[in-house]
């Protein structure tokens, strides 16, 4: 990085404040719920899985790099006296996918909410995209999210003990310029947690989605400074959201409070869905008007 190049910032929330960052809801509202995060080893399902713990939530979460997983495990026993339990695994592989749910129901003797978190996706202009990029982004953002809610209904369904899936997608009403393949997939997502929600409301499962605008997070580190400090001007309150607005939307749905609740998407983007663009791999020249 030369010196006019923007520094890159240590983004997201540190777990002493996801300790003790001030919640509104009541200390016991998740006391012997079950929850199953994907990707809660950093940024927002780490923030989830703080919150549902310091709930009373059973928490496992999962992720590629075991000891990320296990630093969370540590943080949140020493920090909040949680338990929480970790599978080190990739969501895109269906066999492993299926060993997870395995586990946490086995474990946890049932499942009461699986938030499909773990995402991601990389900036380019559409017409460039090669047919593996595609393909990965819609692995990790479609596929993964369908063979694991598919897979937790079926076995709520099998053992009549139903729960709640919340999908964490993104906001992509207006598009995604740049990222039209995690636009694809995203979408794919809502619809299909909107369709399925009527096809299992009779089973009592419910299924919903949180859509986040820009929200500083460790995955931000991700992408090039130059995009990164444009984000906090991306939506009319011109500053970014935290991994723990979101956490409390998952929560918001997951509890007693979204029992009447499926097939929303709550988003969560400071107002990006009206104004402003994202353009993570830079604004063209063209767009550049104001
Ligand atoms: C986009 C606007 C939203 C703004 C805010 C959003 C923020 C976040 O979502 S924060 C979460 C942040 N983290 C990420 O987004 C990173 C996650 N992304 C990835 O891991 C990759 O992009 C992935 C999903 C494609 C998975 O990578 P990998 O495990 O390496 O997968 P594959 O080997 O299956 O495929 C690699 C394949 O993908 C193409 N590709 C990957 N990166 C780029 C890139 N920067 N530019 C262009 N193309 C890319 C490429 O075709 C790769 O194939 P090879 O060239 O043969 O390696
Ligand atoms: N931050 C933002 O502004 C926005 C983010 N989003 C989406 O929200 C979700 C969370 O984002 P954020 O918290 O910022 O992301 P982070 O990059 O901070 O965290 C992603 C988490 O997912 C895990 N993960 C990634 N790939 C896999 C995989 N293949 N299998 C299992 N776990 C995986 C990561 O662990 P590991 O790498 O070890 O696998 C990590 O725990 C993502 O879907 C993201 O795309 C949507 C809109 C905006």
């Amino acid at each position: 990085m030369n010196d006019q190049s923007p520094q890159k910032p240590n983004w997201g929330l540190t777990p002493e404040e996801l300790a003790t960052h001030k919640t509104i809801f009541a200390p016991d509202l998740l006391e012997g719920q079950r929850f199953l995060i994907t990707g809660g080893s950093k940024g927002m399902g780490k923030a989830m899985a703080f919150l549902c713990a310091r709930l009373g939530a059973k928490v496992m979460i999962c992720g590629r790099r075991e000891e990320l997983l296990q630093e969370t495990q540590s943080q949140a026993k020493e920090l909040i006296g949680a338990d929480i339990r970790y599978r080190a695994m990739s969501v895109r592989d269906e066999d492993q996918v299926d060993a997870l749910l395995d586990e946490t129901f086995e474990e946890f003797d049932g499942l009461d909410t699986l938030v499909n978190n773990a995402g991601g996706q990389y900036p380019q202009n559409a017409i460039d995209f090669t047919r593996k990029g595609w393909k990965s982004v819609l692995d990790l953002n479609l596929n993964a999210p369908w063979w694991l809610m598919q897979g937790a209904a079926q076995r709520w369904r099998d053992r009549g003990a139903p729960g709640h899936v919340v999908s964490n997608v993104a906001h992509v009403e207006r598009g995604m310029p740049q990222a039209a393949h995690t636009c694809a997939a995203r979408a794919g997502v809502i619809y299909l947690s909107r369709t399925v929600a009527t096809e299992w409301g009779p089973l009592g499962i419910r299924v919903n989605c949180v859509a986040p605008g820009a929200i500083a997070t460790e995955g931000l580190s991700d992408y090039p400074p130059e995009a990164t400090q444009r984000f906090n001007n991306v939506n009319p309150m011109f500053r970014m959201g935290d991994s723990w607005d979101v956490a409390e939307g998952v929560v918001y749905l997951s509890a007693p409070s979204g029992d009447f609740i499926t097939g929303e998407v709550l988003t969560i983007d400071g107002g990006m869905r009206m104004w402003g663009t994202v353009w993570p791999a830079g604004v063209p020249e063209k767009f550049q008007t104001y």
